[in-house]
């Protein structure tokens, strides 16, 4: 799915009005109607349930009183709530005129705000995407009242106050909802962890706006679900061979630390390479060949940390960095690799990352289309400058990504693959299960597996790794729970979320 920036949604809007041959108040009572739906199935109020609505002067607010009208057609009793303004619009005109006298109607102001007991259920119909600014006077103080309560909020279209994809000043009003129904698109905002408590769960309704205009319209943010990914897993042909699927390497390990580079393996082997070899430490040996037999060992002459890049010629992509360790020897085995593969795929993550934020000149030799996997941590490390705040820190992605010519895999809940051209996937699976050690050097393996795989491009390996691995956590967590779930968990589930993929 795209995800549209604000201006572009208003433009979405008025396509749809002209290709349709709609009313902009026919659309409204769609969104409505999107909205009342959900909130009878979701929610399941009872008649008793108070129920408030407290609608702004704009389009948003036209919805809450369009909503109204449709709980109140249903059996249920809302009771509005208006926040006085001297500009009203059109459409919130028409519904305010459209609304069953029996609907209590209340203006709003600092001696009149909504007792809210626990339980009540609240519709924040207030600002939507039309905010200009951030919220103060009355509606600030009508949000605050709203997050003392215990009400359940719902917030239409999105949070008031919350701008839908830009940061608003620290301490601004914004509503906590615990339930956020956009229309159509999700929003940028929805995806960062510094608006996580204004969001709450939140939930795309579909409301037939113009798909031409969706397609041809260009976007630097997108949101991967499985059907954005179809079709670009080529299924397996009948007379395919383990050449067919690639030879990858991966360095990894130091002592203490083989588990990461056998978690890799086990996640290359899973993630359907066609061979694998995997560099350690000697005294890595033993263990790698029992936990991943299907992998070829290659130790390296120092027992405890990688000191020697292997031949290279054989592999159709690298991977390097889980459990590495920092030991000069294994910083000049990175400056090898680089010098040596201009034109290989290269993975790189954890311990490779942090060599090359203290290394910075290697950073320039960076083969095009490397693919590195770094949590913000790593990242931070990496640019060297710690972020602002959420939306700088994808600025920084584009401009990392843009500068060295690689995609960036940002890890976290919605985890972001930044591009060359600048383009930003957020990813849409995966669960908290998989905030426990080892969970990425899983994800490691699995790009190196598809980056071997000549059939898939650089932007597509990385779209369904990041994918797969996150459905794989979400697999695994049905069976163990979320706080029951190890890495090991993660790669039993690899071939299953792959297959989902798969064409055809
Ligand atoms: N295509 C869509 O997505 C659709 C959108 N609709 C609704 O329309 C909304 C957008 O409507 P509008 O463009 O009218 O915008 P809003 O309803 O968000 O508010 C705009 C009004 O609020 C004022 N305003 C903005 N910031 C303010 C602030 N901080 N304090 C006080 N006043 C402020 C503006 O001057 C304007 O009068 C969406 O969020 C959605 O709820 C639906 O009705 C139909 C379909
Ligand atoms: N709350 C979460 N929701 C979804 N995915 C998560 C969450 N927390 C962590 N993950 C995923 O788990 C992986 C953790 O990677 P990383 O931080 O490198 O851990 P480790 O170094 O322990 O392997 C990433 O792919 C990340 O996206
Ligand atoms: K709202």
């Amino acid at each position: 799915m795209k995800i549209l920036p604000a201006r572009q949604t208003r433009a979405l809007d008025q396509a749809t009005l002209q290709a349709q041959r709609i009313s902009s108040d026919a659309l409204m009572e769609r969104a409505a109607t999107a909205c009342t739906t959900w909130l009878l199935d979701e929610l399941q109020p009872a008649f008793t349930t108070p129920l408030h609505i407290l609608c702004g002067p704009g389009n948003n607010g036209g919805d809450g009183l369009a909503i109204a009208r449709q709980l109140h057609a249903a059996g249920y009793s809302p009771q509005i709530w208006l926040l006085p303004s001297d500009r009203y619009s059109s459409d919130f005109l028409l519904n305010r005129q459209r609304l069953p006298p029996q609907v209590p109607c209340t203006e709003l102001s600092a001696d009149s705000l909504p007792a809210l007991p626990a339980g009540a259920v609240v519709l924040d119909a207030l600002f939507g995407t039309g905010l200009s600014r951030p919220l103060q006077g009355l509606a600030a103080r009508v949000v605050q009242h709203l997050s003392q309560s215990g009400a359940v909020v719902v917030a239409i279209d999105v949070p008031s106050g919350l701008f839908a994809d830009a940061p608003q000043p620290a301490d601004s009003a914004v509503v906590r909802a615990r339930y956020t129904l956009s229309f159509e698109l999700p929003k940028l905002a929805f995806l960062l962890p510094q608006n996580a408590a204004f969001v709450g769960e939140w939930t795309v309704l579909p409301i037939g706006l113009d798909a031409n205009f969706i397609h041809n319209e260009p976007v630097d943010n997108y949101f991967v679900d499985a059907g954005f990914l179809r079709r670009k897993l080529p299924r397996r042909e009948k007379f395919s061979h383990k050449g067919t699927f690639g030879h990858a390497l991966l360095l990894a390990g130091s002592y203490g630390k083989m588990g990461a580079a056998v978690l890799a393996a086990q996640a290359c082997l899973r993630g359907g390479v066609g061979l694998l070899t995997v560099r350690i430490p000697a005294a890595g040996y033993d263990i790698l060949q029992i936990s991943a037999p299907e992998a070829m060992a290659l130790p390296d002459p120092a027992r405890e940390f990688l000191t020697e890049l292997p031949e290279l010629q054989p592999y159709a992509a690298v991977g390097m960095g889980p459990g590495l360790g920092q030991e000069a020897a294994t910083a000049a085995v990175l400056r090898q690799l680089l010098h040596r593969t201009p034109h290989l795929p290269l993975v790189l993550d954890a311990d490779a990352l942090n060599l090359l934020a203290t290394h910075r000149d290697l950073l320039a030799l960076l083969p095009p289309d490397s693919l590195l996997t770094p949590h913000p941590k790593e990242f931070e490390r990496l640019t060297g400058e710690p972020a602002r705040d959420d939306y700088h820190r994808l600025e920084q992605l584009r401009a990392f990504c843009g500068q060295h010519r690689c995609y960036c895999v940002l890890k976290g809940a919605y985890t972001a693959l930044g591009t060359p051209e600048g383009a930003v996937y957020f990813n849409s699976t995966g669960n908290p299960g998989m905030a426990s050690g080892g969970s990425g050097d899983v994800l490691t393996g699995l790009l190196l597996a598809l980056r071997a795989d000549r059939r898939l491009s650089p932007l597509d390996a990385a779209l369904l790794g990041v994918f797969a691995h996150g459905r794989a956590g979400d697999l695994a967590a049905a069976q163990t729970g979320e706080a029951g779930l190890v890495a090991s968990d993660l790669v039993r589930f690899i071939g299953p979320a792959l297959q989902e993929l798969v064409d055809g």
